[in-house]
């Protein structure tokens, strides 16, 4: 510390002053929106002001150290342009001091990438597809951790269950083995609650974790591919990559993603403005359906990501749910925790729409899908599957992942909500 006080004092001195800026800057803007995004504040920073003038040196050098010596590690987020992959691409970015550069690999990239490239991170926008093994190899060489987040989420219709094959089960394929053939050590791979339940029996899975024993039997291609995906993510634990050291795996399994970007909550509250601000119910309240912040799940896998290596013998070749705070309650009280102080409000139908009224439309509309398919894609939100899921009991209970690898959530419930809130408000039309 010494020799860096003495050699570099005047840098230190001005990285001192663009601290104390930035601090300022930030107290003035208060917990604000920047560029879209939510300002994140660090549960344990403490203001460098509580630490005197002697403590605010050491530490800006501490972090100087972190930013110019330690930074050598290339991640790659497939998938980066998606819900889930940008805020993993924005986690990495503000939480792994480690990092050089960020290859964000997706078939659709984002405009908003652009503004990320001027940080101290190099970020690369790959434009690639999983499915095509060649250009998966090219974006991993390199790379010393990848991960997957792409993903064709569809449980709609929208896709053929070929495609959906393809980019999950094939594209993942093509994942592992450019990890082997270029010697990447270590993947994350976000599988999905969806590997697990609920079956197609609709047994309930109440509060389980990772070794509750339950019955997953799956017919809808989406989680069948991510259940068949998964098992290859952690049968991979192990493999010798090139180089011949062995390849590290583990899978996330998110229950529904919530937060900013969320396409299905901006399908809702689009709809709840049509109806004239008002939802029907359709799901009884008791059915719980498990939640998480999407920021809590992206700070998952960095964390992960972090620990896969100083963890390997514990966490390679596990799966471990993704949770936080979030309450348990039924899918559509849920999103009533944003979308009602958005001006939409949930009208009790139980009466006039029974479950086997809710069973015919959404065999209706599958029909429907079925015989409109040569003129035009009719994919509407209640089908005989998306009514089964909605419908089952499916949350989770658990501390694997505080356990295996530290894991706290990064962002309470109350924060995770007003985010949600503050970001339906910000959409178009509100109904405020
Ligand atoms: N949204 C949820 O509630 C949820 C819950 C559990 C798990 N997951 C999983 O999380 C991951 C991300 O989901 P999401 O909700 O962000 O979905 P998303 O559709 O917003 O993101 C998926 C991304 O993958 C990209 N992609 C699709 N096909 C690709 C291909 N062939 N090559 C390259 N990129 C391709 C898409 O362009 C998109 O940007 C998925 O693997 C999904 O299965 C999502
Ligand atoms: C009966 C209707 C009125 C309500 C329809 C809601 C339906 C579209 C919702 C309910 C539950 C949702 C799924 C759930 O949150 C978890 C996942 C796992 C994830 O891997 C992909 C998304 C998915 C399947 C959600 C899709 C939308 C569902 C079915």
């Amino acid at each position: 510390m010494a020799r860096v006080l003495g050699t570099e004092g005047w840098r230190l001195g001005w990285c001192l002053f663009l601290e104390w800026a930035r601090r300022e800057e930030e107290q003035a803007e208060g917990d604000g929106v920047v560029a879209g995004w939510p300002r994140r504040r660090e549960k344990t920073a403490r203001p460098v002001a509580s630490l005197g003038i002697l403590g605010a040196w050491l530490q800006v050098g501490r972090g100087m150290a972190e930013s110019t010596e330690v930074r050598k590690l290339v991640y790659l987020v497939t998938g980066g342009c998606g819900f889930l992959g940008e805020h993993v691409v924005r986690m990495l970015l503000q939480r792994e001091p480690r990092l050089s550069e960020l290859r964000v690999f997706d078939l659709h990239l984002g405009p908003w990438l652009e503004e990320l490239k001027t940080g101290p991170v190099q970020v690369t926008a790959i434009q690639g597809d999983v499915t095509q093994a060649h250009e998966v190899a090219a974006a991993v060489a390199g790379a010393h951790v990848v991960i997957h987040a792409a993903g064709l989420v569809d449980v709609f219709g929208r896709a053929s269950p070929k495609t959906i094959h393809e980019v999950n089960v094939q594209g993942t394929k093509n994942v592992i083995e450019a990890c082997v053939q270029t010697g990447t050590r270590f993947l994350v791979y976000t599988s999905s609650m969806e590997v697990v339940g609920p079956n197609i029996k609709g047994h309930p899975f109440y509060r389980g974790n990772e070794d509750t024993p339950y019955e997953a039997v799956h017919k809808h291609p989406y989680p069948c591919s991510k259940a068949q995906a998964e098992r290859l993510v952690l049968e991979a634990n192990g493999r010798e990559v090139r180089g011949g050291l062995p390849l590290v795996t583990c899978a996330l399994r998110p229950t529904g993603i919530y937060g900013e970007g969320h396409q299905i909550m901006r399908d809702f509250y689009h709809q709840g403005l049509r109806l004239g601000g008002r939802l029907f119910r359709a799901i009884p309240a008791s059915v719980e359906h498990g939640r998480v912040y999407v920021g809590n799940v992206a700070w998952m896998h960095v964390l992960v990501a972090r620990e896969l290596e100083r963890r390997a013998a514990l966490v390679g070749g596990q799966v471990y749910f993704c949770y936080d705070e979030s309450p348990y309650k039924s899918y559509e009280d849920f999103n009533m925790e944003f979308l009602g102080p958005c001006g939409l409000r949930l009208v009790e139908t139980r009466l006039l729409a029974p479950y086997w009224l809710l069973m015919l439309l959404a065999v209706l509309n599958a029909l429907l899908q079925w015989l409109l398919r040569p003129l035009l894609l009719y994919a509407p939100l209640l089908n005989p599957y998306t009514l089964a899921v909605a419908n089952t009991t499916f949350t989770v209970s658990t501390d694997k992942a505080q356990r295996h690898f530290g894991y706290e959530p990064l962002f309470s419930w109350e924060d995770s909500r007003t985010r949600t809130i503050r970001w339906v408000r910000a959409m178009e039309g509100s109904a405020q």
